[in-house]
This record gives C-alpha cells, structure tokens and sequence, in this order.
C-alpha cells in the first residue's frame, strides 16, 4: 500500500493543482492533506478533492503536520508533496514512485529542473531540502518529527544515508514552487526564510 502526505498551510490558491496531479496519477491508495491549522479554506479544497484531511487546530510547523499525517498513514512506502508545487504532473509522481516499490532506491527525492532559475538554483545547491520524496516506511527515523518544523526534510535525508539506504534523485522537470517571499510578502517572506534556516540549523547541530 502507498500513502502520501501533503502538509498545507494556508495554500487554498495552491493545492488543488497538486491533488490534481496526484489524482491523475492513481498510484496512491491513500491521501492524506494535513491542514496545518491554516486561516484560509485550504481543507475545504482539499475535501473537495476527496483525499482524507487531518486539520489541527493552530500552525503547528511543518514537522508536526507530517507527524500528523505518518499517524494516520497505512502505506508501507510513504511519499511526501508541499502542496505549493507549480506544474506538477502525474509522471512526475509515478518517475518518485517507481524507484523505491521496484526496489531500486530506499529513498527517491524529486529536484526542480526546467521551472524557474531561482528554485532550480536552489535545490541544486541543497538538494537534501527538497519536500518532494518517496520513502519505503522501514526507512523511517525513530525521531519524533514533530518539533522539528522546517528540519524535517534534513531529519528525514540524514538518517537514510547514514544507515546506508539508496537515494536516487529525480527530475521533476518544468516544476517550481510558490517561494515565501511571493506567498507572504517580501518582508515576512524574509523573516519566514530567515526562522527556516534556523530550524535547520537547530537540526543540524545535534
Ligand atoms: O507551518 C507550516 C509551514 C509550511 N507548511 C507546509 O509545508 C510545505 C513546505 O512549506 P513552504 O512552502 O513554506 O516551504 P518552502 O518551499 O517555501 O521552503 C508547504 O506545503 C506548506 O504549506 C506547513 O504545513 N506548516
Ligand atoms: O530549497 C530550499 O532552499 C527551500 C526554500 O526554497 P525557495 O528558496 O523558497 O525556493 O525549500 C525547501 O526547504 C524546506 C526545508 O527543508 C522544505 O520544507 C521545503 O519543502 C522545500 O521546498
């Protein structure tokens, strides 16, 4: 069985084009959208695509919201989506998906190629960020996710390639994301940015 978990917070404009996609892709058996205790109608969208929605009751970080969904989670291989994603489409979600249920990598992580320089850009430099991954569960860290925030994806990356799990990288071409700065403004855009590289950094040094 193949679950997924998108956690969304305020992404009501955004997340209906990624369902879409998963939709149409037909290879998860169950869909989970964490809202992450958001102030717009993003689990409204997301029940109107009808995919099992977890809502918590405030913002409680990136981390929690995907504790929340690994909870309800029944697959044996995992995949996890932002819900921002521009371009998505469903060979994007099968090219994730394939590696890991034929055995061929513990672990697939999806790189912007093709979408936009400054995106591209960024997951070259740090490809381990990325939010777009399939996992098989046995992978999984023991670490409790939840107050990680941000650090997840880092939590999540280390500890697969230090117990010697196969990753293989996969090209999501033409696909680009909403960056913080476009979805809240440039000053708190920065400020958003700035508590994320924290909350990474905080990750990184234990
Ligand atoms: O408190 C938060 C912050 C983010 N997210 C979700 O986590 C994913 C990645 O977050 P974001 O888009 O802010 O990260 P970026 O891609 O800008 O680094 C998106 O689906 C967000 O809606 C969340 O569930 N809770
Ligand atoms: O790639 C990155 O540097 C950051 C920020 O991306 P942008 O600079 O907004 O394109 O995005 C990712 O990092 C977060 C922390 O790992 C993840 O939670 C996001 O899913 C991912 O998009």
């Amino acid at each position: 069985m193949l679950s997924l978990i998108i956690p969304a917070y305020n992404e009501e404009e955004r997340i209906g084009q990624v369902l879409d996609a998963v939709i149409a892709a037909g290879v998860f058996d169950q869909v989970i959208v964490v809202d992450d205790g958001s102030t717009d109608r993003t689990a409204e969208v997301a029940t109107a695509h009808r995919v099992e929605v977890v809502r918590l009751p405030t913002n409680r970080g990136k981390g929690a919201a995907v504790a929340a969904g690994l909870s309800r989670a029944q697959g044996e291989v995992i995949g996890f989506l932002d819900a921002d994603l521009v371009g998505l489409r469903p060979e994007h979600i099968r090219a994730l998906v394939l590696p890991v249920i034929e055995g061929q990598a513990d672990m697939t992580i999806g790189l912007f190629g093709g979408g936009r320089l400054s995106t591209d850009l960024a997951q070259k430099l740090t490809p381990i960020l990325t939010g777009q991954r399939v996992v098989h569960r046995r992978w999984l860290p023991p670490a409790d996710f939840s107050t990680a925030r941000y650090g997840i994806e880092v939590l999540l990356h280390k500890h697969v390639k230090d117990s010697g799990g196969r990753i293989v990288e996969v090209s999501l071409d033409e696909v680009t994301h909403h960056m913080k700065e476009e979805k809240l403004g440039w000053r708190k855009g920065v400020a958003a940015r700035l508590r994320m590289y924290w909350d990474i950094l905080k990750v990184m040094a234990k």
